[in-house]
């Protein structure tokens, strides 16, 4: 193992007038622990001095540690954006070695389409910084022998190996500086000097110094397993296997509880381990490239800012589909719903950087106060503003798709809805009135994320007339394409060409893929790096959850107390007919209906 003494412990001593032999000693003893030397014998190469990054993914054999957490960090590599050192490891009770981790993790990797060069290269190099440790999530034994396995990484010694260390660094000087004849006098006093001297080097260990190069071995823990063990999980890393010398973070996976109380006690759980500041809570749509564009385009072009209120916009929208069920995930599915498992969560989070006001600056702190402030001006939803859905078993073109209830782990009379429409309100000056409408469901005609803002009419249009009697087909339509083929674009009318006097409706596009060759990066790519870096602005901050939670939580106690039944709706249709009603009692028609031809 690499082992070295501080190489800035602060309690060097300077030299003394007369000396004693243990005093002489221990001056020899810090003077070669602060030198070269050590690194030298220990193998480290003495010129660098960055600071070393650990990454440990907790619950590395699941499904979002293959499908999400490892691609991201290799793509995060492949770019240079990591550390120069360091180490991934994979923590989970399944029992693998090292290498079949790094064979589990290969599968997953790929490259990027416009960037294929050293492409295998890099991913040998990468996991050859992949490790794995088997151990329980509530095992502190487990994480500290993780904790043991990572200073190795780091470079940071232990005071087992400390104290051999410095006997036998005593002995070496002993021998050779011809210390023995006091040796055996000085024996008491030299031991009772080592223990003070691993008293003060543990002390600095905690305070900074035991590290390579002095520098901060720094640890991300990404909590990549049910939330029914965050907990167990949390108290065992921070107890166990944080830094003793850099800063220690923590992922935290939605959901974050299934209510205000739950997610309340949750908060106050993580809090008895971690301090907010060293809580990352994830939401991942906020890492996706379009949704992070939100801000750009609203507050540096001058065209758009102007008209970000209830004065020219008639309603927004924001919705959510996928073309595919619950699939594997009934069991997590079933207790959530969509409403938690989308709605109040990736969907609120868009609205409030939607609808937020101008923050003070860019800072993390100034970004989520102001959203903050907008969800608390929000109107809790009402039980008449959501429509319910749920799946059934279709069949089409010889294929039979399944119900929702058909999944083994789903019980067969399950309520939970996988599809939900709702309208929500902000009480606040700037919105007063206008719909907020939502929409999310699993199983149906596609895939799709999607802001639609519709603009009021035009007062007085000239040219009404050209339009018949269909006002909406006449009225402006920003759309930002969050996935697939991201894309913003604004539906303008415009004369056909030609002598007469005929409008349509036509895009002003801007289509991602056509405008930028560069690949978009994939949502957890940002948010690693982000809290690999500190930064703080694309998690959610307690207060923010807190809000969020206060917005759903009566809603969501009386669709379950009422037991309120779902609209069925086929596997792979555009959904329960309920939601046109809702949208229809604001005077609203949603956007994605096919009037669009990007749509
Ligand atoms: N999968 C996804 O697409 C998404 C997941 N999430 C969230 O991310 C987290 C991880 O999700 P996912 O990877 O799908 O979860 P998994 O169900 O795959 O669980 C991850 C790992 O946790 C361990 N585990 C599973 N169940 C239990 C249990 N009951 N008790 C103890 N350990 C258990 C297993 O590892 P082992 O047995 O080896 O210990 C498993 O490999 C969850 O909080 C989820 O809500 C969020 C967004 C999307
Ligand atoms: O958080 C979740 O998100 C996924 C959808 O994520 P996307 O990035 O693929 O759009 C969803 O399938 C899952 O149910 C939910 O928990």
């Amino acid at each position: 193992m690499a082992i070295r003494p501080p190489g800035a412990v602060a309690t060097k001593v300077s030299p003394v007038e007369k000396e004693t032999p243990i005093e002489k000693l221990k001056s020899e003893l810090l003077s070669v622990t602060s030198s070269n030397e050590w690194d030298e014998k220990a193998g480290f190469d003495i010129n660098e001095n960055e600071s070393t990054v650990s990454i440990t993914v907790v619950g590395a054999s699941g499904d979002l540690a293959k499908k999400k957490i490892f691609p991201a960090l290799f793509a995060l590599y492949y770019e240079g954006c990591l550390p120069k050192h360091f180490t991934v490891y994979g923590y989970a009770r399944s029992k693998m070695t090292d290498a079949e981790l790094r064979n589990m993790v290969s599968k997953t990797l790929t490259c990027r389409i416009d960037k294929r060069e050293n492409c295998g290269e890099k991913m040998e190099e990468f996991l050859k910084r992949c490790f794995y440790h088997s151990g329980q999530y509530d095992s502190e034994e487990n994480f500290a022998q993780l904790d043991k396995k990572l200073k190795e990484h780091e470079g940071v010694v232990s005071d087992a190996d400390l104290l051999s260390m410095i006997i036998f660094q005593s002995d070496v000087l002993v021998g050779y500086r011809g210390f023995r004849l006091f040796l055996s006098d000085a024996l008491c006093t030299m031991l009772t000097y080592i223990s003070d001297f691993i008293d003060e080097l543990s002390l600095c260990q905690k305070s900074s110094t035991l590290s390579r190069g002095g520098k901060a071995s720094n640890r991300l823990f990404y909590l990549s397993i049910p939330p029914n063990i965050f907990i167990d999980a949390v108290k065992c890393a921070s107890s166990s296997a944080s830094s003793g010398n850099g800063w220690t973070r923590v992922i935290v996976e939605k959901p974050f509880g299934r209510d205000s109380d739950s997610s309340a006690a949750l908060t106050k759980a993580l809090k008895q381990y971690l301090t907010e500041d060293q809580i990352f809570r994830i939401d991942h749509y906020l890492g996706k490239e379009l949704v992070e564009n939100l801000s750009v385009l609203r507050f540096s072009n001058l065209i758009f800012e102007p008209l970000w209120s209830r004065q020219y916009i008639r309603n927004v929208q924001l919705i959510f589909s996928e073309d595919f069920g619950t699939e594997g995930r009934g069991g997590y599915f079933d207790h959530y719903g969509i409403i938690r498992d989308i709605m109040q969560n990736h969907l609120l989070q868009i609205l409030a950087l939607f609808a937020m006001e101008t923050p003070v600056s860019l800072d993390a702190e100034d970004i989520r106060n102001e959203k903050v402030k907008v969800l608390r001006s929000m109107r809790p939803l009402q039980l008449e503003d959501v429509v319910i859905g749920q799946y059934k078993s279709h069949s089409k073109g010889g294929v039979t798709y399944p119900a929702y209830t058909d999944d083994k782990t789903v019980p067969k009379d399950s309520l939970t809805p996988t599809f939900a429409a709702a309208a929500l309100f902000i009480d606040n000056a700037r919105w007063d009135g206008v719909p907020f409408l939502m929409k999310a469901g699993k199983a149906l005609h596609n895939k799709r994320a999607e802001i639609r803002v519709q603009f009021r009419h035009v007062p007085g249009n000239l040219y009404n007339r050209n339009f018949g009697t269909d006002l909406d087909q006449a009225t402006n339509e920003l759309v930002i394409r969050v996935q697939p083929d991201e894309a913003i674009y604004l539906k303008i009318n415009n004369k056909v060409p030609g002598l007469g006097m005929r409008l349509d409706c036509s895009n002003l596009n801007l289509h991602y893929a056509a405008r930028y060759s560069k690949e978009i990066p994939d949502a957890y790519e940002r948010l690693l790096l982000d809290a690999i870096e500190g930064e703080r602005r694309l998690f959610i901050r307690s207060d923010e959850l807190d809000a969020a939670w206060s917005l759903f939580t009566p809603v969501l106690a009386e669709l379950e107390e009422k037991k309120i039944m779902p609209e069925y709706y086929p596997y792979g249709s555009r959904g329960p007919v309920g939601a046109h009603y809702l949208a229809a009692r604001y005077n609203v028609r949603w956007g994605d209906l096919g009037l669009d031809q990007s749509a």
